[in-house]
């Protein structure tokens, strides 16, 4: 799925400028960048992310450090963002992997303070970095692998799913999954459509319905990681997969991302159908009150 929109971002102008409605890249841009000097070996920090990039294996490894939890917030979402923009630009660069630099927590999803008592305006600018990030990763060019060292609930685990393979640290302390209905939430359609396209439509469908958080094995199990290490060896057995996946012609990647965006297309038409008739239904449910 992540290559069918990565396929689509590409080749197909008129629905990347739809997509690009959901994205805010203006706000982005404004904001402070993390410099990345083309030299043998590079780092650069932002406050919240740091990404070191190797350029003789052509990898970045980009380390989540806001403390407590790597919660989402619009500061830290702009930062990743324009992270993953400035990675995405040097061509040299053809693969990363997000891991956490925080003890026991890959992110804690959306920042719960950044959502609550804020402005509109700024509830709209938080809502749009969420949909950017989540653009950004999924449409990546690079392939991206996520370096799962602790627990990614709810927007967490999002983040972990618009990555191209996620590896878990093997300890039943940790949890993943999108637990939004256990807090009165209702997961974004594309939240959903996420984990559809990573686990398929009746784990999706159980997972959504209970608000489910999944041990590392139970994920495994449902497919919603792909592979536990020890909590010591997440990180290294990231940056050794990446070169068995940057090993794989680039060009074979985009033939499967043909299949995957046919999938893409039905899908969104689906949702749309679905949200006309739910519109419908409400309608109808107003007017028989009426009488
Ligand atoms: C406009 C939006 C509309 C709809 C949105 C729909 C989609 C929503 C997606 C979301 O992502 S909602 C967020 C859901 N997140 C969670 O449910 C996670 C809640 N947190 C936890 O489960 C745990 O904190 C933990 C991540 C497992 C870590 O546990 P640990 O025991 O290590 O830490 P502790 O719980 O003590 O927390 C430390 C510290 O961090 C604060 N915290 C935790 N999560 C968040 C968060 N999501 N946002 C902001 N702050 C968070 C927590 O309050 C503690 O703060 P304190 O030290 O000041 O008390």
């Amino acid at each position: 799925m992540k290559m069918a929109l990565r396929a689509c971002l590409r080749t197909k102008p008129g629905l990347t400028a739809l997509l690009s409605q959901l994205s805010c890249s203006g706000h982005a841009a404004a904001r402070r960048a993390p410099a990345l000097v083309a030299q043998r070996s590079s780092s650069s920090t932002s406050q919240k992310i740091k990404v070191d990039f190797d350029q003789s294996s052509g990898v970045a490894v980009m380390h989540m450090q806001s403390p407590p939890v790597n919660s989402l917030s619009l500061e830290f979402l702009t930062d990743v963002c324009i992270a993953l923009e400035k990675l995405e630009m040097d061509k040299s660069c053809r693969g990363l992997v997000v891991t956490s630099s925080q003890p026991k927590v890959f992110s804690a999803g959306l920042d719960i303070l950044d959502m609550y008592g804020k402005s509109p305006e700024h509830c709209a600018e938080f809502w749009k970095a969420v949909q950017e990030m989540w653009l950004k990763f999924y449409g990546s060019n690079m392939i991206t692998i996520a370096a799962v060292n602790g627990s990614s609930p709810a927007g967490g685990c999002l983040l972990s799913m618009t990555c191209d393979y996620r590896i878990m640290a093997d300890n039943p302390r940790y949890s993943i999954g999108l637990n939004e209905t256990k807090l009165g939430i209702v997961a974004p359609f594309w939240f959903k459509d996420t984990m559809v396209n990573t686990v398929g439509h009746r784990a999706t469908e159980m997972a959504l319905q209970l608000g489910l958080l999944y041990s590392p094995a139970e994920a495994l199990k449902i497919g919603l990681v792909d592979q536990l290490v020890h909590e010591d060896q997440v990180l290294t057995t990231a940056t050794e997969t990446m070169t068995k996946w940057l090993a794989i012609p680039g060009i074979l990647n985009i033939s499967y991302t043909c299949h995957f965006f046919h999938l893409w297309c039905c899908n969104l038409v689906c949702t749309i159908c679905s949200c006309v008739c739910q519109v419908i239904a409400a309608k109808k449910i107003h007017l028989s009150q009426d009488f």
